[in-house]
């Protein structure tokens, strides 16, 4: 790479023996890729010998040219390459591509020095483990590997993920970066939005989603406090797999219409499982399911083990199977009656208190999205030419820009003063005050989602539709962002819940 060469002297590498060309100043020695070259020969063969910058970057991303250094054989003489090339663990230095909290001229009231002790770090660790992983899964569909979950249980990524609690009480995080006792809600806020930007929305998922939504319960519901603290420990270590498997294909928010039956054996000792789940994530490769089943006078929640009677069976949705979204079969299955959560016939209780926590992670990851759509929005119409032109003088692109970007940034607010509000609030004052706001942030931040992603697919165009290349973000956002819209209630369901909890506050005099 220490080599130099003239421009006189890549100009002659213009044959089919020889294929050179000039990328950001560097020299590249073509002829034995160009019959692999994704965009074919010709183009290659039509460039040879010639500064392809300008070409390069209107069709390629930043990656591609990391991916491909090798071919790379030294710079022209006298020049000094410009494009800079993220490190792992940077911030990127595209306008409104961070929350403000992060932007060096700006302040916020909000984080101190443990909040962005925790970020960098957190930053470096997805730029390094999980973004890689994240998009070879994506692509193929297969699971998380053992690897990286012992990797991310090792650094307390894994018991980080079900928020603030004792549990975190004792634990160095990511080596000591923070201690387990200051971990907030803002600290929660920044997990969920650095994991995000893998870019991979049915890996993010498939990482351990089903953990998050499901270890809180038995945390807080199992009354058998050695057999608590054994499940909380195998799977806070990653050694086995956790999911919630309350939806079915006959009922899915609404509870009451639940088929899946627990019936007490006759000694009293186990329950019978018998029924079906649907849509269960993580439920293909987890160990244990955190069950919503009808009892005898009720709804109750039950932790089963996978034994002989579960069966497991791959759903395909519109994102990737890496997922590990299944549906579930129990078939006679016993399960012994200390594995109840909470009471029996009082099931109900159990599932709604996790659900301000899952809801807050979910607005998290989702404006966090949003917000990186916007960076690959504002790169594109700063690097593609059209018409004899940048992308962004065009003002119709200004415009769609403006818009996303006063999306993402009021959310972002709102978020943070949520986040902050719950780090000043008990888990039960959350519940009474910021079911209703945390609801309509949920629906408004997924509303604003299909917006940006609609906007976003018109400015990159038919790449906004290709799964590979420069739009593959879009395409992927575009394709996946209803999850967030419906997976944790719908939109629907959390406007209403927002207006109705405000409503029970209106003062009893006619205003
Ligand atoms: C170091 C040099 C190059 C490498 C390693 C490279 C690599 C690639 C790769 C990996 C793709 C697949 C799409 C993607 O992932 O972005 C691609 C597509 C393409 N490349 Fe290149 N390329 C190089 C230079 C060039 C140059 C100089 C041109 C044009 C003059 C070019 C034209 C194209 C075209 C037209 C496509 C298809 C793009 C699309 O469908 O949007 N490539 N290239």
């Amino acid at each position: 790479m220490s080599k130099t060469f003239t421009r006189a002297e890549v100009a002659q590498h213009n044959t089919e023996d020889s294929v050179w060309c000039i990328i950001d100043h560097r020299v590249y020695d073509l002829t034995d890729f160009i019959d692999a070259h994704p965009g074919g020969s010709v183009v290659l063969n039509q460039v040879a010998g010639t500064d392809a910058t300008v070409d390069f970057y209107n069709l390629h991303r930043q990656e591609v040219i990391e991916k491909y250094k090798d071919l790379c054989i030294g710079t022209v003489a006298g020049e000094t390459p410009e494009i800079v090339t993220p490190e792992p663990g940077s911030l990127s230095q595209v306008p409104y591509a961070e929350p403000l909290w992060l932007r060096p001229q700006f302040k916020s009231p909000y984080f101190n020095d443990s909040h962005r002790r925790l970020q960098k770090a957190l930053r470096e660790f997805t730029d390094r483990y999980i973004t890689p992983e994240a998009q070879e899964k994506e692509k193929d569909g297969t699971y998380i590997s053992q690897e990286l979950i012992d990797r991310m249980a090792d650094a307390g990524i894994l018991a980080m993920r079900l928020g603030p609690g004792k549990h975190l009480h004792g634990r160095k995080l990511l080596g000591g970066v923070i201690d387990g006792k200051e971990f907030d809600y803002l600290h929660d806020m920044v997990l969920s939005q650095e994991l995000v930007r893998s870019n991979a929305r049915g890996f993010q998922d498939g990482n351990m989603a089903g953990m998050c939504i499901s270890l809180t319960a038995v945390q807080q519901w199992l009354r058998n406090e050695p057999l608590r603290q054994k499940i909380t420990d195998e799977v806070l270590s990653g050694k086995k797999k956790m999911c919630l498997a309350v939806t079915e294909a006959f009922a899915g928010s609404d509870v009451a219409g639940l088929r899946t039956t627990a019936k007490k054996t006759p000694d009293g000792k186990h329950f019978i499982v018998n029924g079906t789940k649907k849509w269960i994530t993580n439920g293909m490769f987890c160990d244990y399911f955190v069950t919503g089943c009808r009892t005898e006078k009720g709804f109750s929640v039950l932790l089963i083990p996978r034994d002989e009677g579960v069966e497991t069976k791959q759903i395909k949705t519109s994102y990737s199977t890496a997922a590990a979204t299944a549906f579930v079969q129990f078939e006679n299955v016993k399960v012994p009656v200390e594995n109840l959560l909470g009471e029996e016939d009082k099931g109900f209780i159990v599932i709604m208190s996790n659900f301000n926590h899952e809801r807050f992670m979910m607005c998290c990851s989702v404006v966090r999205m949003c917000m990186t759509v916007v960076e690959e929005c504002m790169k594109w119409c700063n690097q593609r030419i059209v018409f004899g032109k940048k992308l962004i003088e065009q003002p119709v692109m200004r415009q769609k820009l403006a818009r996303m970007i006063s999306l993402c940034e009021s959310n972002q607010a709102w978020l943070e003063s949520i986040a902050y509000q719950m780090c000043n609030m008990t888990y039960a004052q959350q519940s009474a005050n910021l079911g209703g706001p945390i609801g309509l942030l949920k629906s408004h931040a997924t509303r604003s989602a299909q917006e940006i992603a609609d906007l976003a697919t018109n400015i990159f165009g038919g790449r906004g539709l290709t799964q590979s290349g420069m739009g593959k973000v879009i395409e992927m956002f575009h394709r996946t962002y209803k999850f967030d819209a419906i997976l944790g209630g719908t939109e629907e369901i959390l406007a209403d819940l927002g207006v109705r909890q405000a409503m029970k506050k209106f003062p009893k005099a006619m205003l």
